[in-house]
């Protein structure tokens, strides 16, 4: 098999495909910093491209700050569209198969049932609109690609929510948290573990799919379990009803109170 391409790789999952690869010995992964390959630089890739003649691009590059999206919208597309389209045309010209990943926010979120593959997109932020552009673009150019899309990214790695909420709680005496938003937070290297898995096995079941771990919460409940004391009690992990969001990561969310150095890495 030829190699594997990971681009954004400096980012929360290509650190956390970094992880889990080398717990599998995934041979022949290339791990690709922005330094190292820009997606919005053709030239770049088609070198990158023709030395390495990928069996699979992982694209974990992606503009991600939902917030200020807002003000810079074509920086946003570039990135989240333009970027996708260039990686997807080489994918195409060396029959690579393209793993991209996007996001709840290509949808309205306007309902309350759980959301599958074939509910209508219809994004109400710059973010989701350019990742669901940037899903749009790829079947112009490869047939060979796996849109998996997600939500609510957590991990030790890079910035996230969890990671987010312990630096404030150490800084400020009171947070303030929304509570009219909810959605499945997904452990990182769970997601990492499942594109793995799809090269592993080889699938050719290409198409749009979700990703997500299980459960439901709001960011205010979310963000009250990351802080609950009693999370480090074992007894209470095992409770069959507990807030957190994937009951079988609990242990990595809030430590076990035992293991420092574990602990440690979220901070
Ligand atoms: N985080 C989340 O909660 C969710 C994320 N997603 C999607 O998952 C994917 C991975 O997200 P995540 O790892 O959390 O995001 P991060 O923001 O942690 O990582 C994105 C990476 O992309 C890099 N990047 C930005 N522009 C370019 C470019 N032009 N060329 C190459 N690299 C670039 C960034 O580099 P730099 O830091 O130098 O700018 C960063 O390292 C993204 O597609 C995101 O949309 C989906 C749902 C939820
Ligand atoms: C830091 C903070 C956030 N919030 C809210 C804002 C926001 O709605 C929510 C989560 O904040 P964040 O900044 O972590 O994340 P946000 O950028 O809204 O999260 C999204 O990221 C993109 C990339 C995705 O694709 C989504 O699935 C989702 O994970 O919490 C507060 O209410 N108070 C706070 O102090």
């Amino acid at each position: 098999m030829g190699s594997i391409l990971v681009f954004g790789a400096s980012g929360q999952l290509g650190q956390c495909l970094a992880h889990v690869a080398q717990e599998r010995n995934t041979p022949d992964m290339v791990f690709l910093p922005e330094a190292q390959a820009n997606i919005l630089d053709p030239a770049g890739l088609a070198a990158l491209f023709a030395e390495r003649r990928p069996a699979y691009c992982i694209n974990c590059a992606a503009y991600t700050a939902v917030d200020k999206a807002e003000d810079e919208i074509e920086l946003a597309r570039k990135i989240n569209r333009d970027g996708v389209a260039n990686l997807s045309q080489l994918c195409g010209e060396y029959g690579t198969v393209l793993i991209q990943i996007s996001t709840d926010f290509v949808f309205a979120g306007t309902g309350n049932q759980p959301l599958v593959e074939t509910d209508e997109a219809a994004p109400i932020s710059v973010y989701g609109l350019t990742k669901l552009e940037g899903e749009q673009v790829i079947s112009e150019y490869t047939s060979k690609f796996f849109i998996l899309r997600t939500s609510w990214l957590y991990s030790e790695y890079a910035n996230n929510f969890v990671k987010t909420m312990l630096k404030l709680g150490r800084e400020r005496e009171e947070l303030k948290i929304i509570w009219d938003q909810v959605g499945t937070p997904t452990y990182a290297i769970d997601l990492a573990g499942c594109i793995l898995s799809i090269i592993e096995t080889g699938s050719q079941e290409f198409g749009l799919y979700h990703y997500s771990n299980e459960g439901l919460t709001s960011w205010y409940d979310f963000a009250t379990a990351i802080f609950e004391p009693e999370r480090n009690s074992s007894a209470h992990r095992s409770h069959p009803h507990s807030r957190v969001p994937h009951q079988g990561h609990a242990a990595h969310l809030f430590g076990d109170g035992q293991d420092q150095s574990q602990d440690a890495a979220w901070a």
